[in-house]
């Protein structure tokens, strides 16, 4: 019997999935760790941690499921996207990875902003500039820290810190590298444009393969640190939008997931670029050539529940699960807005902060619960909308991620979409994704859609949306979206200030 081993590293934890050539899922291991924020807005995570989660779990496996290494015949990654990994000539890390949920670059988007403006980056980079990507990022230590930047030999993302741990060699993804901002997205190349334009030399950035490349085997030196043997052969991997797109099986263009995990995104799968004039989406490239991806995100989706959790009464999720369930639709009046950290889609601003509205005297813990789970939905609500006037409507949502783990949440997912939702049997989607992109590089399934017949198999009950709880939660989404609209002013100013007085401390 031949195995896959498929790495998901996530922004809060990193799981690592073994499968076997029949694609099934045989067991999984996984290490939580947090970012830093050693500043208000900013996010950081040092890709050693990353690397030290990635031995354990993969030692761990070994140890339990007592395969014989030789019998891995591949591995591959799914990665947290658009963060920026510094490696100096000497491929030593250079500073802690700037992370996708990183506000700090704000002064770096307007120079981007006024380098190309809106009518070029409509047409180059066809995307939000944002902050926490690459791009931003790199300009941002160039800016503050000149000393590090001049010691910059390769930038890469943080999944490709693993699989140059891996294979001692560095290199991108199509997919990944797509969501950097630097990268031209209809020629699935680094933009000499874009790139020029800033003045950032084209050759920090590594040379970029499709997600199912065979990019060699491990190194010996990966081989004596995690066990795995020096014959399995390495896929190149890709983005946790895309992997988690192929461990639900989305191969068919149009098919769409909505996924929960410490951030939340609705995506679609495409078969052309396609521009959204409002840039409040992102569009991306996918798992093969003539494949991308657009998705609306949610900055602060599970991590909303874990912060809000941990804050009140760090209970269990089982036990959160069974108190929201005994909550009415609409928290009693509670709604909350998201925006922990910003919020992508579809404000594209890092300076907003999150607000519970309507506490009253009846208020209890449990409300608050339900609320949160709620807010993030209506923010992927808005995601389902503006995908859906760019003409992207889906019948069904397979829903994926922690938060697909909760029944309460994704029956009021339901209720607020109208759409149902279809579960994957597997819960580690993005894993499963990155395994079938290992089997794929290893020659055990012949392409991508083989991989997703044997893997993906779906839970036999949809979960179906309640009409009078979609009647009701059409009250409150309108709600929720003249809040925003009524206190954009204020919540800029207070998360302003907030970040200045902490500054000051
Ligand atoms: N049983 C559960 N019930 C409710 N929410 C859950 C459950 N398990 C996980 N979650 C949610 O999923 C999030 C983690 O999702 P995951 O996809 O593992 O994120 P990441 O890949 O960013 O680490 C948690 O922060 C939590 O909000
Ligand atoms: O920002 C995006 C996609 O644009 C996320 O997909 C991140 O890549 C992190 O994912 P999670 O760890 O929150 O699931």
């Amino acid at each position: 019997m031949k195995y896959l081993m498929g790495i998901d590293l996530g922004t809060s934890s990193l799981k690592t999935i073994l499968m076997d050539e029949n694609g099934s899922v045989i067991t999984v291991a996984n290490r939580s760790y947090q970012f830093d924020s050693p500043h208000p807005g900013y996010a950081e995570q040092h890709p050693d941690v990353w690397w030290d989660a990635c031995v354990k779990t993969i030692q761990e496996i070994l140890r339990t499921s007592r395969i014989q290494p030789a019998e891995i015949a591949g591995i591959s990654f799914s990665g947290q996207m658009h963060g920026a990994v510094m490696l100096d000539k000497n491929y030593q890390v250079i500073r802690p990875a700037i992370l996708h949920c990183d506000a700090r670059s704000d002064q770096q988007i307007e120079y981007i902003r006024s380098v190309f403006g809106l009518e070029k980056i409509r047409e180059l980079v066809m995307n939000p500039v944002y902050t926490g990507f690459l791009l931003p990022s790199l300009l941002w230590v160039r800016d503050n820290e000149p000393e590090l930047y001049e010691k910059i030999r390769y930038v890469f993302l943080p999944k490709d810190y693993l699989k140059f741990k891996m294979t001692g060699e560095v290199s991108s993804d199509f997919s990944d590298a797509s969501a950097t901002l630097a990268f031209d997205i209809k020629n699935n190349c680094w933009s000499k444009e874009i790139l020029s334009s800033l003045q950032i030399p084209m050759d920090l950035f590594p040379f970029c393969y499709e997600t199912t490349a065979n990019k060699g085997k491990i190194c010996r030196e990966a081989s004596e640190i995690t066990g795995l043997s020096s014959n399995t052969i390495v896929a190149a991997g890709g983005g946790d939008q895309v992997m988690q797109g192929i461990g639900n099986g989305m191969v068919n263009v149009n098919d769409a997931t909505v996924n929960i995990g410490s951030s939340g995104q609705v995506c679609f799968q495409i078969d052309q670029p396609v521009l959204n004039p409002a840039l409040n989406t992102n569009m991306f490239c996918g798992y093969k050539n003539d494949r991308w991806i657009l998705f609306g995100a949610t900055m602060s989706a599970g991590l909303s529940l874990k912060w809000w959790n941990q804050l009140s009464r760090g209970i269990g999720y089982d036990e959160l699960n069974d108190q929201v369930a005994r909550i009415q639709p609409g928290s009693g009046g509670v709604i909350f807005l998201p925006y922990l950290n910003g919020e992508r889609t579809p404000h594209v601003n890092p300076n907003l902060s999150g607000a519970f509205f309507g506490v009253n005297i009846n208020t209890t813990n449990m409300h608050m619960n339900r609320a949160v789970m709620e807010g993030v939905a209506y923010s992927l609500m808005q995601c389902i909308e503006i995908c859906g006037n760019l003409g992207y409507k889906a019948k069904t949502l397979v829903a994926s991620g922690g938060g697909a783990r909760s029944k309460p949440w994704l029956q009021l997912q339901a209720d607020i979409y109208n759409i149902p939702l279809k579960i994957a049997k597997s819960e580690e989607q993005a894993g499963s994704g990155a395994a079938i992109a290992a089997g794929v590089g290893a020659g055990v399934f012949a392409d991508i859609e083989e991989g997703c017949r044997k893997a993906v198999q779906f839970q036999d009950e949809l979960v179906l949306p309640i009409e009078k709880n979609h009647k009701k939660y059409c009250e409150y989404y309108q709600l929720y979206k003249d809040i925003y609209t009524s206190c954009r002013d204020v919540l800029q100013q207070v998360t302003l200030l907030g970040r200045n007085e902490e500054e000051l401390k």
